[in-house]
């Protein structure tokens, strides 16, 4: 099957692009040069904010199948220009859906939990959105116009994405290893209740919705497990076997741009239901899981 990835330069995207290639004929769709490790995949340089170029790429290559991965997903760069987040998180998801629809392919768009204010979370995906700030606004509109647009679509909602692979970027999982590990305290929110998505399996259920499964809407994609930021923290140095401080900070101490949501988190348990050989993993198992992926990222 021809399947195509955006944001393959991605955390997810990239996970994405390692698990399929071999098995279906791949495009990775990124702006700029390819960081993944060769592999059997071509590659497409194109802008998720010119307008065209993703849509014209998708078109070439003929998709059978979207997972579209690719965003601006800096808070609060989001927060400082609004309209290149626009551009990028609507208006790309927008060409992204509208060569889905020409081509009669499906669609699986990945959102996020910053759709929701965080007042009474975690929540389902029956639950109202209420985003706050410009990434989560320009989200949940992409979110709409996926659904909207291409008749053939799941939005697959993640929260706080985390991976060892080689090359991935750095996020607060990686941070705190590294921090931890050079004997440096590491600063944790103790106000934010969130989910987290181990990439691997976050991708991993994306692709099983795309390629496995009719369902359309809504679909929460992010590991089992609900907890604030310190916890997550601990439980990363527990399973890596670091000591060091985790100092919990609040949130209005940090003085972020953008909002962000306190009382979050996903609910996960349709995940359950509807896919079949991959399912939110409870922390522990995703803990074991990063953990691997870190000690071969370290032999790698
Ligand atoms: N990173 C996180 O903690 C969370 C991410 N998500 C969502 O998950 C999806 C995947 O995110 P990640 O892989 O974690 O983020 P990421 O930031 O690692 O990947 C996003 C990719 O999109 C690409 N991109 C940005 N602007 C572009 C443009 N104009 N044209 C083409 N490509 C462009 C970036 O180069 C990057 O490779 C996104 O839809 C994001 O909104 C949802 C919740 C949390």
């Amino acid at each position: 099957m021809k399947v195509a990835v955006t944001g393959a330069n991605g955390l997810l995207g990239g996970e994405a692009v390692a698990q399929l290639a071999g098995r279906h004929e791949v495009l990775a769709v990124g702006r700029g040069p390819c960081r993944l490790a060769a592999g059997p995949f071509a590659w497409a340089d194109a802008d998720l904010g010119d307008g065209r170029s993703v849509e014209q790429a998708l078109r070439a290559f003929g998709a059978e199948a979207v997972l579209h991965a690719g965003a601006l997903t800096d808070v609060d760069a989001c927060e400082r220009e609004p309209e290149a987040a626009w551009r990028v998180n609507v208006g790309g998801t927008e060409q992204v859906a509208r060569a889905c629809r020409a081509l009669g392919a499906r669609l699986v768009a990945v959102s996020t939990d910053y759709v929701f204010d965080g007042t009474a979370g975690p929540y389902g995906e029956d639950d109202v959105p209420n985003p706050r700030g410009a990434y989560a606004r320009t989200k949940r509109c992409g979110e709409e116009a996926a659904l909207l647009l291409a008749p053939d679509c799941a939005v697959a909602r993640v929260a706080v994405v985390y991976g060892g692979r080689p090359g991935a970027k750095s996020t607060f999982a990686t941070q705190v290893v590294e921090k931890l590990s050079r004997g440096e305290p590491v600063k944790a929110f103790s106000d934010q209740q969130v989910s987290t998505t181990l990439a691997a399996n976050g991708a991993a259920m994306c692709l099983e919705l795309l390629l496995k499964t009719a369902y359309r809407g809504v679909l929460h994609t992010s590991d089992a497990t609900v907890l604030d930021r310190v916890e997550f923290a601990r439980r990363i140095a527990r399973r890596f076997g670091l000591g060091g401080e985790i100092v919990p900070v609040k949130t209005a101490e940090a003085k972020l741009l953008a909002p962000r949501p306190l009382q979050g988190g996903l609910r996960v348990e349709r995940a359950a239901t509807v896919l079949r050989s991959h399912r939110p993993l409870a922390i522990d198992e995703a803990m074991d899981r990063f953990h691997a992926e870190w000690v071969l990222r370290k032999t790698a």
